[in-house]
C-alpha cells in the first residue's frame, strides 16, 4: 500500500470514525457505498473523505464508490488493529473498573494483561477476569511481561511517580485519563489524553452557538 509520510493527525483522528461507520454498514450487509452517500452519513464532504483516503493510496473507484468490507479492512490495517500491544491499567477505581470491564481491547489492537492499584481495598478484587495487583508488584510484573502501554486511571497527584516507574521499565505509550499532561515531560512517549469534560464543554458551546458548524 503506498503511504505518504507525515500524515496529519487530523486525518488519523478521522480514521476510527470511518472504520466504525463502515463496520456498522458491513454488519448490516451493505456491500458498496458511494463517496457521496458516505459523506452525507458522516457529515463530511466527499472531497474530504477522498483526500483522507488518498493519503494511503485511495481505495474507491470512479463511478463505483467503495467496497465496504475491503475499505473497512484497509482502514483497520492502517490503524494497526491486528496488533497485540501488551497493556496494563493503573487505578482500579470507578473509571478504571468501567474501562477494564467494558472496552473491547482486543478489537483495537491491545491485550489487557494486568490491572494495578495501590489501595488494599482494591488489590485482590477481580475485574473482568483479572485480579487487581498491588502496584508494589509493578516492576516484577513488567520485567516478566514487558507491557508496552499503560492506561492511567489514577488521580493526578500520583501520576508523575507512576510514569517515572513505568518509563524506567520501558513503557512509552500511555492512554491517559488522569488530568495530568505527560507529553510535556517526555518526548519519546506516545500519549493519548482523554478528557470527557472537553467533549462536554464543546457540546455546551455548540448548544449556545447553534449557527457555528
Ligand atoms: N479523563 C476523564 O475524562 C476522566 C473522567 C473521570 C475521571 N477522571 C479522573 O480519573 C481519576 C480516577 O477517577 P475514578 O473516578 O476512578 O476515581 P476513584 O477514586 O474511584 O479511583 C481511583 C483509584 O486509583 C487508585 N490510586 C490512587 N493513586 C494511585 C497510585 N499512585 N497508584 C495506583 N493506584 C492509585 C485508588 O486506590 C483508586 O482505586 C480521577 O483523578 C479523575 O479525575 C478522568
Amino acid at each position: 500500500m503506498p503511504r505518504r509520510e507525515n500524515i496529519s493527525m487530523s486525518v488519523i483522528r478521522r480514521l476510527p470514525r470511518y472504520y466504525r461507520f463502515l463496520t456498522h454498514l458491513k454488519d448490516k450487509g451493505v456491500t458498496r457505498i458511494s463517496s457521496t452517500e458516505l459523506s452525507v452519513k458522516l457529515g463530511l464532504t466527499a472531497s474530504q473523505i477522498r483526500q483522507d483516503l488518498n493519503c494511503f493510496g485511495g481505495f474507491g473507484q470512479q463511478g463505483y464508490g467503495y467496497i465496504v468490507d475491503q475499505l473497512c479492512d484497509e482502514i483497520g490495517n492502517i490503524l494497526g488493529l491486528s496488533s497485540r500491544y501488551k497493556t496494563i491499567l493503573i487505578g482500579a477505581g470507578n473509571l478504571g473498573r468501567a474501562i477494564a470491564s467494558h472496552m473491547q481491547f482486543e478489537d483495537e489492537g491491545f491485550d489487557l494483561i494486568g490491572i494495578f492499584d495501590s489501595s488494599p481495598s482494591k488489590t485482590g478484587t477481580r475485574i473482568n477476569g483479572h485480579i487487581v495487583i498491588d502496584t508494589t508488584e509493578l516492576e516484577n510484573f513488567c520485567e516478566k511481561e514487558k507491557p508496552v502501554m499503560a492506561i492511567l486511571c489514577i488521580p493526578r497527584e500520583g501520576v508523575q511517580s507512576i510514569i517515572e516507574r513505568l518509563y524506567g521499565m520501558g513503557v512509552r505509550n500511555f492512554w491517559n485519563f488522569s488530568h495530568y499532561d505527560i507529553s510535556m515531560r517526555y518526548e519519546d512517549t506516545v500519549v493519548e489524553n482523554v478528557h470527557l469534560n472537553d467533549s462536554l464543554m464543546t457540546l455546551c458551546y455548540r448548544i449556545s452557538n447553534p449557527n457555528d458548524k
